[in-house]
């Protein structure tokens, strides 16, 4: 089965690549020749990744793109509420695979805020967030039960998260998988983005979108909040 033989809404572009390899390389090639373009444009660009376990080739191959990184900001859609130290620090993830060479250049503006409590770290990011520049570039994973960003089902506050009306640019969310503090960027600020890419890989994340394009109560499956407006998605068995 390949992602060719969904029924997805006009907006939605589709990259079917052979595997992870070749995914990772056309989103990185992608990706960069978008924040070029913000560069030529406005003097600087703007891109916000995912962390989780699939982004790190893309990562790789990213920081090996000739950028002038020193006019791009980098931020998070997401962070685990753990120092930059900690294994499962999404900050820690873009350290090790793609603030290398000259993508070391690149600004980054982190979520993760040390605080008394998880509301006071969010509340804390979103003062932060309140400087990002217009996000030229969003990244998006999703997970098997339909989350993106840290937008998790039944998780308290996601009402709030999918909230286009909201003002809130990040939210303290909890994952029903450890690390379960989550900071999260709001629907309202990720919809921003100018280019949204949604970056799945294998028969399990075609399964997901499947059920997704099934339904529309976003509390049930948050990724439903992006698939239909304009959305790149990149895809491989
Ligand atoms: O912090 C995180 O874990 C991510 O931001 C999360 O939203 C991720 O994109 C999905 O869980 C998919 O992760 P994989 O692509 O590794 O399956």
């Amino acid at each position: 089965m390949g992602i060719s033989e969904l029924k997805l809404p006009a907006a939605v572009k589709v990259h079917e690549l052979a595997d992870a390899k070749a995914l990772a390389a056309t989103q990185a090639h992608d990706v960069a020749e978008r924040l070029r373009a913000a560069i030529a444009a406005k003097g600087q660009a703007c891109v916000v990744l995912s962390g989780g376990r699939s982004p790190v080739p893309f990562l790789e191959k990213l920081a090996s793109e000739n950028l002038d990184w020193a006019k791009v900001t980098v931020s998070l859609a997401d962070e685990r509420w753990v120092p930059v130290e900690h294994a499962d620090s999404n900050a820690g993830l873009l350290a090790r695979h793609l603030f290398k060479g000259s993508a070391a250049k690149a600004r980054f503006v982190g979520l993760y805020q040390q605080a008394e409590n998880l509301d006071a770290a969010a509340g804390r990011a979103d003062e932060v967030l309140a400087e990002l520049p217009p996000i030229d570039v969003l990244v998006l994973g999703m997970g098997d039960d339909g989350h993106t960003a840290s937008l998790f089902p039944a998780s308290p506050n996601l009402e709030a998260g999918l909230d286009l009306a909201n003002p809130r640019r990040c939210l303290p969310l909890l994952a029903p998988s450890v690390p379960h503090q989550r900071l999260s960027m709001t629907r309202s600020l990720l919809v921003s983005s100018a280019f949204t890419a949604l970056s799945i890989q294998g028969q399990g994340k075609l399964a997901t979108l499947r059920a997704a394009l099934a339904g529309n109560d976003l509390t049930e499956m948050p990724i439903r909040a992006f698939l239909h407006d304009p959305l790149d998605i990149y895809w491989c068995p």
